[in-house]
């Protein structure tokens, strides 16, 4: 039986008195594809943004592919983890961010070669030929000498999921994608992360509020609520007879709005 790529054993984090992850533990198998959904404020953003290693934990342990993620082996015992171990596990993970978060002053194409050269040492000749490869693949090659600024939303979300993928991450973290987008650009950027889940075995973990996406993409969904996983199993159960009482009004709340699950 294979081994979780991530391990998430009781962490938690407070932002000054707010507690917003309170002893959660999770763990991920390779190639799964994990929704995870709830309230606002639950701390589902703050999961993936620890993952990322944009915020630390304040106790708990994670490990991602085999390996401690804020701790490393010393002389046997196990220490705080300094910037290069950071460093090093970070590549490991690529994450999209609602808004986008491009180099506005670059174009598409050095977009997503940078960080492969900068960070891995590529050869720009090599690190082209993959970008324009990815970029093929997000639909977005005929733009590779556009600007940022010269591209709808839907677009500068696809070149954001090449960038990602530039680093070649065994796990992708996708952070609430298309909420800040039109609703018509919506179904482009869904139909990309739609395309990897079916055709990679990259480990996948959305955050979204797009329910019937979760539903889906996702192989298993996580219900978080006030910091803790209230419910998890799979879309069919969860979307369909949710067994918790909070997991049912949540998704009443959704059904009101005249959102599809
Ligand atoms: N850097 C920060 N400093 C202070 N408070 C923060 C910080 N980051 C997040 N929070 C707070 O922690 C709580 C959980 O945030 P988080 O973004 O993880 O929730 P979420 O479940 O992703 O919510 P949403 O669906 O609205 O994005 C929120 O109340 C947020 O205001």
């Amino acid at each position: 039986m294979a081994e979780p790529i991530v391990k998430i054993d009781s962490i938690s984090k407070s932002f000054g008195a707010f507690k917003v992850l309170d002893g959660l533990s999770m763990q991920v198998m390779p190639g799964e594809k994990l929704a995870l959904i709830g309230p606002s404020g639950s701390g589902k953003t703050t999961i993936l943004r620890i993952l990322m290693t944009l915020e630390r934990i304040d106790s708990g342990h994670i490990e991602v592919g085999g390996e401690q993620l804020y701790h490393m082996q010393r002389g046997g015992a196990l220490v705080t983890a300094d910037e290069r171990h950071l460093a090093k596990m970070r590549q490991k993970i690529g994450m999209v961010f609602q808004l986008f978060n491009l180099f506005p002053h670059k174009c598409v194409l050095d977009n997503v070669t940078l960080a492969p050269m900068l960070t891995k040492g590529v050869p720009k000749a090599q690190a082209q030929k993959r970008a324009m490869e990815l970029l093929d693949m997000v639909g977005m090659a005929d733009k590779a000498k556009a600007m940022p600024a010269q591209l709808s939303g839907g677009q500068k979300q696809r070149v954001a999921i090449a960038r990602a993928l530039a680093l070649s991450p065994k796990i992708m973290l996708f952070d609430e994608v298309t909420s800040a987008l039109d609703p018509e650009l919506v179904e482009e950027v869904l139909n990309v992360m739609r395309r990897l889940a079916d055709e990679t075995d990259m480990t996948m973990l959305l955050v979204t509020h797009e329910m019937g996406f979760a539903h889906d993409f996702a192989d298993r969904v996580l219900f978080f609520d006030r910091g803790r996983i209230v419910e998890e199993g799979k879309p069919e159960e969860i979307f369909r007879n949710p067994k918790q009482e909070r997991t049912q009004s949540f998704l009443k709340k959704i059904i009101a709005a005249g959102h599809r699950v």
